[in-house]
């Protein structure tokens, strides 16, 4: 299993290009079934969970390749079962439910199961899908859903607010009979991703980005082309990384108005933040980094997505920052691995209160999940001496080949078996 080792004590300094958006590119990439046309996709990331979507789509019988872009042909799909196997390796394989049962008015998709962060349970795309007319039953493991015909518009109002469950319900719309209306419906960039790629392809959806989603459901989608965003998570992550170090990191290919909440708070840390239509740079060079409070929220609020990035940000910084997670129950698997690196960090139910750590030290800890391998491998480049981080497959589920991108702004830093 390939681990990091990482040389600490390090300031980052100069450019990164950023990749596409994992968290857009998948549902675009489940969205594909919907057309029997071949579509072109560009700005995908080569991630493992990217991979892992286009074997799927190939299991089920259509043609996917990812070279420079990626190009989907959905119209030979014959089966529609998404087995264990891949699915337990990406939880995001919930999405082929609601484009599969639309189009073939049959899906089988293993159920995803628990993971580090939280139960995760499935219960609103399920719901949804059977307000639009879908027989379900969970059985052997799996999510089984059937529909004579077409599925139907309906007006669903969601319990909570679910980026997925958003997704997969506006997938299964697209191609419905009449009119779906998703109320309380995610905010998410991704979600607003998806529905320009659905519409250039011919669906009719309007509202993404509020809280009140309408799709006209079509008879079929068109083949064609798109790009995805950029990944603000990843712009993100370079960001605190420049804040934590002490240097300044200049992210090209991404969009400031996708994480307006993590800028202000970036600010508020102490940091110069600019930026341009198409950049953003974080300064810390000759700055005080101070801690922050930080909750996170559903989008436009403080993704929880950043908060293990922000838990190290708040260890290094001068004064006491509290991070609360609100969205998944079980978040914090990072902070006891940065104990073990020093880091005076204490949780209290759903908060880690942080306080100013003078020096972290390298240690050996592990990757629970994505996002908290980032933040261990940010705590690594600042603590003094070696830090190895094991279970970096976590890692290269949603950063493309990090180490490629960190080396060159000054990371000392390799894969090891
Ligand atoms: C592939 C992808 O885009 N992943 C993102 C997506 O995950 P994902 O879409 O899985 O997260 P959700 O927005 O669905 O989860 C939000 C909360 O709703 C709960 N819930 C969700 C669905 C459901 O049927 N029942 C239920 O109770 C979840 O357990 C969680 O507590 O949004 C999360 C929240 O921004 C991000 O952290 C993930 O990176
Ligand atoms: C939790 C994440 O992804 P996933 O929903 O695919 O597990 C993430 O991108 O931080």
């Amino acid at each position: 299993m390939d681990k990091f080792l990482i040389k600490g004590g390090c300031t980052l300094n100069g450019d990164v290009t950023i990749s596409g958006a994992k968290n857009a590119a998948l549902p675009i990439l489940f969205a594909t079934l919907l057309s029997n046309h071949e579509v072109v996709i560009s700005n995908v990331p080569k991630l493992r969970d990217i991979k892992t979507t286009l074997a799927l789509l190939r299991e089920l019988g259509a043609t996917a390749e990812q070279n420079e872009d990626v190009v989907i042909n959905a119209g030979g799909v014959h089966h529609q079962k998404a087995p264990y196997d891949l699915v337990k390796t990406m939880r995001a394989s919930i999405l082929a439910l609601g484009p599969l049962v639309a189009k073939y008015g049959k899906a089988d998709v293993s159920l995803p199961g628990g993971c580090a962060i939280g139960a995760r349970p499935v219960n609103l795309h399920i719901h949804g899908l059977e307000l639009m007319g879908a027989n379900i039953v969970v059985e052997d493991g799996y999510i089984k859903a059937r529909v004579d015909g077409r599925l139907k518009g309906a007006h669903i109002v969601m319990d909570m607010v679910s980026v997925t469950g958003t997704e997969n319900l506006m997938m299964a719309a697209a191609l419905a009979d009449g009119t779906t209306v998703i109320d309380n419906a995610a905010r998410e960039p991704e979600v607003v991703d998806l529905a320009n790629f659905i519409n250039a392809l011919g669906g009719k959806v309007s509202g993404a980005g509020t809280d009140s989603i309408t799709i006209e459901g079509v008879e079929a989608l068109t083949g064609g082309q798109y790009e995805v965003q950029p990944d603000r998570i990843e712009t993100g992550t370079f960001l605190v990384a420049a804040a934590v170090t002490g240097g300044k990191i200049t992210c090209h290919k991404t969009s400031p108005r996708l994480l307006e909440a993590v800028l202000a708070k970036l600010e508020e840390a102490g940091a110069l933040v600019e930026s341009g239509d198409d950049w953003i740079s974080c300064d810390m060079r000759g700055r005080t980094l101070k801690s922050v409070n930080v909750k996170t929220v559903p989008y436009p609020g403080f993704p929880t997505d950043m908060q293990a990035q922000f838990t190290v940000l708040n260890v290094v910084a001068e004064g006491a920052g509290r991070v609360t997670e609100t969205i998944f129950e079980n978040r914090f698997m990072h902070v006891p691995e940065l104990q073990r690196m020093g880091a005076d960090v204490e949780l209290e139910g759903n908060t880690a209160i942080c306080a100013y750590t003078e020096q972290l030290s390298g240690a050996q800890v592990m990757a629970t999940d994505l996002r908290a391998s980032a933040s261990l491998v940010i705590a690594g480049l600042v603590a003094k001496g070696d830090t190895i981080v094991d279970r970096i497959y976590h890692i290269d589920r949603g950063y493309e080949c990090i180490e490629n991108k960190l080396i060159p702004l000054g990371a000392t830093m390799e894969r090891i078996a």
